[in-house]
């Protein structure tokens, strides 16, 4: 059904190894590896968005970030973390796939 986001980007165990400057933002917020679950990827950028207070204080689901470089690896000045269609279409363009 529409809204249905594609089972291949939220298959959440399915193993992605980040691109070189996204990975960077990972291992910033603690990552200590460069293959991970879709999970740990959405964990680490959850950690990386409050470490570096990225939200927005007023409207906690706006992240704003056109002056960190999370803008410049998902190609956008800000988002709401209430799309995640949107949200996951950025963020998989800066995965590979891993083949197991
Ligand atoms: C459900 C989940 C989510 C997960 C995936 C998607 Cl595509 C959308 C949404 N989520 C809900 N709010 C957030 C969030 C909001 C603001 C700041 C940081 C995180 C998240 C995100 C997590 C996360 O791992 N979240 C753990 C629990 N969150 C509760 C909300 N908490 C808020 C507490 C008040 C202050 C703002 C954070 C942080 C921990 N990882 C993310 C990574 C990105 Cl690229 C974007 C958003 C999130």
């Amino acid at each position: 059904a529409d809204g249905e986001l594609s089972a291949e980007t939220t298959n959440e165990n399915k193993l992605v190894r980040p691109k070189v400057e996204f990975c960077s933002l990972l291992q910033h917020a603690g990552a200590t590896k460069d293959v991970f679950t879709m999970k740990e990827v959405m964990f680490y950028l959850g950690q990386y968005i409050m470490q570096k207070q990225l939200y927005d204080p007023k409207q906690q689901h706006i992240v704003h970030c056109a002056q960190d470089a999370l803008g410049r690896v998902l190609g956008v000045d800000s988002f709401s973390v209430k799309e995640p269609r949107v949200l996951f279409a950025m963020i998989t363009k800066n995965l590979v796939a891993v083949k197991n």
